[in-house]
């Protein structure tokens, strides 16, 4: 049996008090979806199911309880730190949920500069604690787009990626520990090492959970120096895009490791560098790291681009001052919100990542669909940010003009797009998903993504969250688990 909304409420008073309790309608209607649908949130038109409450925790005590409870009585729960996330990740499957806020829970704990770690409760801004290390001469070296959004939990529960990834990796490569809450109640800590051969890597099964299977309440990262007066940039406009993902593979397989590495074809680069592309694809390096690593690093970047005859220098300067101003703070969003009322037009994005031999036929198999296929699409294109030894990501970005009701834009654009993009990475071998995780957008496809090893996966859910409390739905849809 469904718990009505005043049950839940109810007894969410109980377990934390009517103060940590939001139910004005209003909020709960914002927090009843995320910026996948954006176009309706803007529009004040809700199709979600509406939380029957937001219940802010204080201490992981309260996770533990409030977790116990929606486990023993059905209660759908959507954890939530910083409320950036773009893949309908915080949108329920089920009515009378809650969302469990954890950006209450923002205490730094220690910055450890021996060990070169630091722990953090789950919301903590992570634009805060870099702001912190950075005073100190330390970095995190992760610093996705949303970084003056984004916690430390919900970066860790999506497997988030920064700017600086090539050098110094994902957020799986920046962990050290982590404290987690199951459904059950079971309260967990993987201790702070620096490396450990005793069985499965564990942290695994919470990094990227997308909120599916626990509750992250403390996170340890590693630090790194942070030594800007070593930056240096490197920027170039060149002719096609397979070419620059040969130069990006060079550069990898040579051994380099840039901290930026990032290649974006005609029409995305007309959004970013219109005062110097001239209609060109656009290529940016960043070194970074002790002065002698960010020469040599910059020295064999320039030697391979050199072998290039297409490719046209730029003033560095101007690479540094467009990555001064590339993170999204809520002006932004506001900004963006206003744009699209005014111009009838919006934006999307959907990353993905594939071998070094495969990348090229996604990105052209994939525009020249959404093109044909999909009505109003007024341009779509992408870049790579993120390159590694055997391959590197597409972040696809498309545009489209709003000829709908707010309620059919998700199926009119938004979900065709993604769909083609989606089908034509698996087609070619590569992952539907880079860096944003896979919510309920492209859960449906998490079979054919996993193939054979769907049975982890889904033994993973079927064994942490046995009432499927934890943000049903999300990576796996309901059916899958029958
Ligand atoms: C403008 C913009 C730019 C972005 N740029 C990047 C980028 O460069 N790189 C990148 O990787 N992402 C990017 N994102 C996506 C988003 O910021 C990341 O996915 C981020 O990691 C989400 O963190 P959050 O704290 O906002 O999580 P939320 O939005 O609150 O939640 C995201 C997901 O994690 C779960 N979750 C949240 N907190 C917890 C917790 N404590 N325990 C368990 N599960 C939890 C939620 O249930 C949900 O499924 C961008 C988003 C925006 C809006």
């Amino acid at each position: 049996m469904v718990l009505s909304r005043e049950e839940v409420r109810e007894a969410m008073t109980k377990l934390v008090g009517a103060e940590n309790l939001v139910t004005d309608e209003k909020t709960l209607q914002h927090s009843s979806i995320d910026r996948y649908r954006k176009y309706e949130d803007i529009s004040g038109v809700f199709t979600q199911p509406i939380p029957a409450a937001i219940v802010k925790a204080r201490h992981t005590d309260d996770i533990a309880k409030v977790l116990q409870f929606c486990n023993e009585n059905g209660v759908n729960c959507i954890p939530r730190t910083g409320n950036s996330a773009l893949e309908s990740m915080l949108e329920s499957v089920k009515p009378n949920h809650i969302v469990l806020d954890g950006s209450g829970l923002n205490k730094v704990i220690k910055i450890d500069e021996y060990n070169m770690q630091v722990t953090c409760e789950a919301g903590v801004v992570l634009e805060d604690i870099e702001n912190q290390l950075r005073a100190k001469g330390l970095t995190t070296g992760h610093s996705p787009q949303s970084k003056p959004l984004a916690q430390m939990g919900g970066l860790v529960a999506t497997r988030s990626t920064g700017q600086f990834s090539t050098l110094y990796g994902g957020i799986e490569d920046m962990i050290v520990g982590l404290e987690a809450v199951f459904p059950n109640g079971e309260v967990t800590r993987i201790k702070n090492i620096p490396r450990r051969a005793a069985g499965p890597d564990i942290r695994h099964v919470v990094v990227g959970n997308e909120g599916a299977l626990c509750y992250i309440t403390e996170v340890t990262v590693k630090i790194f120096k942070y030594q800007p007066e070593n930056h240096r940039f490197y920027g170039y406009t060149l002719d096609d895009m397979e070419v620059g993902f040969e130069i990006l593979r060079e550069v990898m397989v040579a051994g380099y490791k840039p901290s930026i590495a990032r290649l974006y074809d005609v029409a995305d680069a007309a959004g970013h560098f219109s005062h110097f592309q001239k209609d060109k694809c656009v290529l940016i390096f960043m070194a970074e790291g002790p002065a002698g690593i960010t020469a040599a690093t910059g020295a064999g970047i320039e030697e391979i681009v050199a072998k290039y005859k297409q490719c046209e220098q730029v003033e560095s300067q101007l690479i540094s001052d467009w990555f001064d101003n590339l993170n999204w703070f809520p002006e932004q969003v506001a900004e963006e919100r206003e744009e699209i009322v005014a111009t009838k037009n919006m934006g999307f994005t959907t990353e993905i990542a594939a071998n070094w031999d495969k990348i090229n036929a996604i990105y052209e198999s994939a525009c020249a669909r959404v093109k044909a296929e999909v009505p109003d699409v007024t341009w779509v294109g992408g870049h790579s940010s993120h390159s590694y030894m055997n391959g590197t990501n597409l972040y696809f970005v498309y545009y489209y003009d709003l000829n709908c009701e707010p309620t059919e834009e998700i199926h009119k654009y938004h979900n065709p797009i993604n769909k083609i993009i989606v089908e034509e990475s698996l087609k070619h071998g590569g992952t539907m998903v880079h860096h944003h995780g896979v919510g309920k957008a492209r859960a449906p496809w998490i079979k054919d993504e996993y193939g054979s090893s769907f049975y982890i996966l889904k033994t993973l859910k079927q064994a942490f969250d046995p009432n499927n409390v934890m943000n049903a739905g999300n990576i796996i849809p309901l059916e899958f688990l029958d």
